[in-house]
């Protein structure tokens, strides 16, 4: 596998804090790579770490072969790290013209190609002054990949976003990865969206990483098999802990080998069943499981 990233033992500290705490993982090239974790798990720390922006306290990085803050790796990266600030006095093409002045090599025709992509193209001529947070987030899209980076990080790209904004920046992530070979690497709190734009994710905790893997793998391993049973009590109780009740169906934890047993024995202690399939897990569940939240957790903090 070759990788865009390699991170091997990185650590941060801030005070008693461990932003990062030997956090070790390798990002292949291609595809978009998603950056999961409950606030504060060290997602922007990382992502500030490779852009040399902050220090590892220990540990060390290779982005594109060169260490952090190379600079012939930091020219093929472009990030947008959290809503980006623009002078408030420019229009969206002057603000794309004055960083293109400052990296060269940008054409005008590609400035209207890039607002053209971010679907800024009507308000090109407008100030950002004026911008929702979704406007500056396709702007700052646009400044990051106008220097035809290989690789770009996005934190959080969709925040503020209404659905079709999302639906837009979903698509335009998906093109920069499948028709420009751009390794896209983003960290967002929207679970639905990574599910349908990533291919890998890794889900962090604590400064370190849980699991990693394709997003295909990851929903595979949490298969549920979905039962409409009656009478229910007995269903349960045939299954055991494996099973749990949504609404007037059984979900059963039982995996494909050991289905046909596990329904045999529910025929045997006189269940009917009227329906049973398979259901995938989602990445909601799978993260809900690996970093220990659950909803009725969450439901008590809210209380
Ligand atoms: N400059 C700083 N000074 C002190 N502590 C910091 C600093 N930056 C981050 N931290 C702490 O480091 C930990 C990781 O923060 P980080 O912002 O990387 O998490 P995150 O996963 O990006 O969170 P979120 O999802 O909320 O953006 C947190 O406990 C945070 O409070």
């Amino acid at each position: 596998m070759e990788t865009v990233i390699d991170i091997r033992g990185l650590t941060k500290t801030y005070g008693t804090v461990r932003a990062l705490d030997g956090l070790t993982l390798s990002i292949p090239r291609g595809g978009v790579y998603g950056i999961l974790g409950p606030n504060g798990a060290g997602k922007s720390t990382l992502f500030r770490t490779l852009l040399g922006l902050i220090r590892p306290t220990e540990g060390e990085a290779t982005v594109m072969g060169g260490r952090i803050g190379d600079p012939a790796s930091m020219r093929r990266m472009g990030s947008m790290i959290e809503t980006p600030r623009f002078p408030p006095f420019m229009t969206a093409r002057q603000v794309l013209e004055w960083l293109a002045r400052a990296h060269g090599g940008v054409t005008s025709a590609e400035i209207d190609n890039w607002l053209q992509r971010v679907g800024l193209t009507e308000a090109a001529n407008r100030r950002v002054k004026g911008f929702s947070v979704g406007m500056l987030q396709r702007l700052g899209v646009a400044a990051a990949l106008m220097t035809k980076p290989d690789l770009v990080i996005l934190d959080e790209p969709t925040s503020g976003m209404d659905p079709p904004g999302i639906q837009e920046m979903r698509a335009l992530i998906r093109s920069l990865a499948d028709h420009d070979g751009v390794t896209v690497i983003l960290a967002s709190h929207q679970l639905q969206e990574v599910q349908r734009v990533c291919d890998r994710v890794a889900i962090f905790n604590k400064g370190k990483v849980i699991t990693e893997g394709k997003v295909s793998d990851l929903t595979a391993s949490g298969e549920r098999l979905r039962l409409s049973v009656t009478p229910l009590a007995k269903a349960l109780s045939v299954l055991g802990d494996r099973a749990t009740l949504d609404g007037d169906v059984v979900v059963a934890a039982v995996p494909r080998a050991e289905a046909a047993a596990a329904i045999k024995a529910l025929v045997e202690s006189g269940v009917d069943i009227e329906e049973a399939r398979w259901i995938g897990a989602d990445l909601e569940d799978v993260f809900m499981s690996e970093t220990g939240w659950t909803g009725v957790q969450e439901q008590n903090r809210a209380g």
